[in-house]
């Protein structure tokens, strides 16, 4: 397939290298002309086990090209939008790059092109933009990225599950992400196929889950350094229970990974040398942080406010 990738920071360049490294044609487009001279001289803009070499084995093949230009997205079927989504100063997150990005691409695109957004947005966000995008002939799918920095390689052509949501009987959306992932799909990989609210929700939650891991097992830390105890080997213990599983179970100064901060705000726990202990987040502020995620607003609820 001819593919577009919208912003190529952390998620666009890999995803980007990766789809043409299965045998698409990929132009990666970036606003930041410096970000597209290195991206095209086969060096990462950022550091990435692997990224350099795959970038310069797939760019050999003439599958990939990066360009500021958006109107080099014009024959591509699919485009995957993967700019930036910061959290802003109410905790929201940010689309105004979302909405430059997709603005700028309009003009650009065929019908019956699919817009895929890959960044991590607030529930309603999809619909939004498929109201300013039909004009154009053009369809809206959410496909929420899971990957790992430092595996992200791994993470995009062998994901643990791929996530499409797609608008109400949407079927030429789901054949045509089908043909994207062809490879992951024909080695096993599970396809979740949801309406395009749940895809944008479960990205929010897995975010929410694994912040909540880790904010549990840095409570148990204090607990456990307030009657002499392990948390390691009670991590281990209690890691062996398959309900709980022992992964994103390490105490530390708490998360500061951009999404979980993005979802939960600030880190979940003070440094040790911060004693007295304080108690981990209420189950009050962290539901009121993921609505907050969900909604784009600090205050409102998750229906009222998605845009
Ligand atoms: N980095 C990660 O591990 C993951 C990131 N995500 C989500 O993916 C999204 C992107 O994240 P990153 O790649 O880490 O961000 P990043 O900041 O590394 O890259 C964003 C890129 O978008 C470009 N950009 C901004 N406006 C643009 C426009 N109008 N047209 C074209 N390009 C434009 C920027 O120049 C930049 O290169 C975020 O929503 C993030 O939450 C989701 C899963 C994993
Ligand atoms: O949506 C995203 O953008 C990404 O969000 C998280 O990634 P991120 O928030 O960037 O950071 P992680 O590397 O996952 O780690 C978060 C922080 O928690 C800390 N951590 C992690 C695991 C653990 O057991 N204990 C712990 O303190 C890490 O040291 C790090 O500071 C998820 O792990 C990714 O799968 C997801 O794609």
């Amino acid at each position: 397939m001819i593919i577009s990738v919208i912003g190529c920071g952390y998620l666009g360049a890999v995803h980007a290298v990766a789809m043409a490294s299965l045998g698409h044609q990929v132009i990666g487009v970036d606003v930041d002309g410096e970000k597209v001279a290195r991206l095209s001289a086969g060096r990462a803009p950022f550091f990435e086990p692997g990224l350099d070499e795959f970038l310069t084995q797939v760019m050999a093949t003439g599958r990939l090209t990066f360009s500021t230009d958006m109107a080099q997205i014009h024959p591509a079927e699919v485009h995957f939008v993967a700019v930036g989504t910061p959290q802003s100063a109410t905790g929201a997150a940010d689309l105004q790059y979302v909405d430059a990005a997709v603005d700028a691409a309009l003009p650009h695109v065929v019908a019956g092109s699919l817009f895929v957004g890959k960044s991590t947005v607030p529930v309603g966000t999809a619909d939004r933009l498929a109201t300013a995008i039909s004009p154009s002939g053009a369809r809206v799918a959410w496909n929420p990225e899971f990957l790992r920095e430092g595996h992200a390689i791994q993470d995009t052509l062998r994901p643990d599950r791929i996530v499409y949501g797609v608008g109400t009987g949407d079927e030429e959306s789901v054949r045509m992400l089908d043909a994207v992932y062809a490879d992951a799909l024909a080695h096993g990989v599970p396809r979740m196929v949801t309406d395009l609210r749940t895809a944008e929700l479960v990205k929010v939650a897995a975010n929410a889950f694994l912040a909540t891991k880790i904010s549990f097992i840095n409570a148990m830390a204090e607990v456990a350094e307030t009657v002499d105890a392990d948390v390691v080997a009670l991590a281990d213990a209690i890691g062996q229970d398959a309900r709980i599983g022992r992964r994103f179970l390490d105490a530390g100064v708490g998360f500061g990974g951009g999404a979980c901060r993005r979802t939960f705000g600030r880190s979940s726990r003070a440094p040790r040398s911060s004693a007295p202990a304080r108690p981990p987040p209420s189950s009050e502020r962290s539901i009121g942080s993921i609505r907050a995620a969900v909604s784009g607003s600090s205050t409102s609820s998750p229906r009222s406010s998605a845009t």
